[in-house]
């Protein structure tokens, strides 16, 4: 079966910077690919190519076999593309339910948005109970799951999840890889890049590890060597 989402031989970066080299990653539909990876590998960068977010240099991003390399980055959105970024990034000056409304901004979505704002209450019966609370004023998981419910309220085919679970408490962890989880048994496809490789290995259908802007492994989720991954993964701060 075509991949939904291909990545090929893919180089990008920041204004004379190249960051990515040469990268190639095939995402299947309704699986989980996980991207591990050390600080500085380019992960987010590569999830911030494929939105449209970073200039593709060369090669190519293709959704269901049609090129979407340096799309505009809301027409990405409108095919079921959606980022949801490290750090959040949600607007802690607005309401729990306004972030949510800032997500249902495809025509589609808007049409839909009472029904996608109770499917992610439902999902997160804590953002329901803090609906008009200030954004800003939210736990860090709290505020984990509302940027993951405001990439939901878009109803994506396919999430990029960038670290999740950082600079979250073990329970929070859970929760979030739960969440994971339930989203994954619905059939989204996701991609998830990951620090906490032990927790993101157990959700994965795919594994691929980057290693300074390249991919030096790839590995069904059910065959991964964790000692080559573990080597591959520290093998550049070891020559450094
Ligand atoms: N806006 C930018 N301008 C220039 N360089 C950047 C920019 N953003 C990121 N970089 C550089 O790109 C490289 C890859 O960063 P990126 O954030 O993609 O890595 P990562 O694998 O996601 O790391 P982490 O796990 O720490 O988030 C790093 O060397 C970083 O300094």
């Amino acid at each position: 079966m075509a991949p939904l989402l291909e990545i090929a031989t893919l180089r990008a970066g920041y204004g004379a910077i190249n960051i990515l080299w040469n990268v190639s990653l095939t995402i299947a539909e309704g699986q989980t690919t996980v991207i591990v990876g050390p600080n500085g590998a380019g992960k987010t960068t590569l999830l911030r190519a494929i939105m449209g977010l970073v200039p593709v240099a060369s090669g190519d991003i293709r959704l269901n076999g049609a090129s979407i390399r340096n799309r505009a980055t809301w027409d990405t959105v409108k095919d079921g593309l959606v980022m949801i970024p490290e750090g959040r990034m949600i607007f802690p000056d607005m309401t729990v339910e306004d972030n949510l409304m800032m997500g249902a901004f495809p025509p589609a979505c808007r049409r839909n948005w009472k029904a996608n704002r109770q499917m992610v209450f439902d999902l997160f019966p804590r953002l329901a109970q803090r609906h008009d609370q200030i954004a800003g004023t939210l736990s860090g998981g709290e505020a984990q799951m509302l940027a993951i419910g405001r990439g939901l309220m878009e109803q994506p085919r396919v999430c990029l999840i960038d670290e999740p679970s950082l600079g979250l408490a073990p329970v929070m962890v859970d929760e979030i890889f739960r969440i994971v989880e339930h989203l994954k048994a619905q059939g989204l496809t996701i991609v998830l890049v990951e620090q906490n490789t032990n927790r993101a290995l157990k959700v994965a259908d795919h594994v691929y590890l980057m290693q300074s802007g390249k991919v030096v492994l790839s590995e069904r989720g059910d065959a991964v060597n964790l000692d080559r991954l573990h080597a591959l993964y520290f093998a550049h701060e070891e020559a450094a």
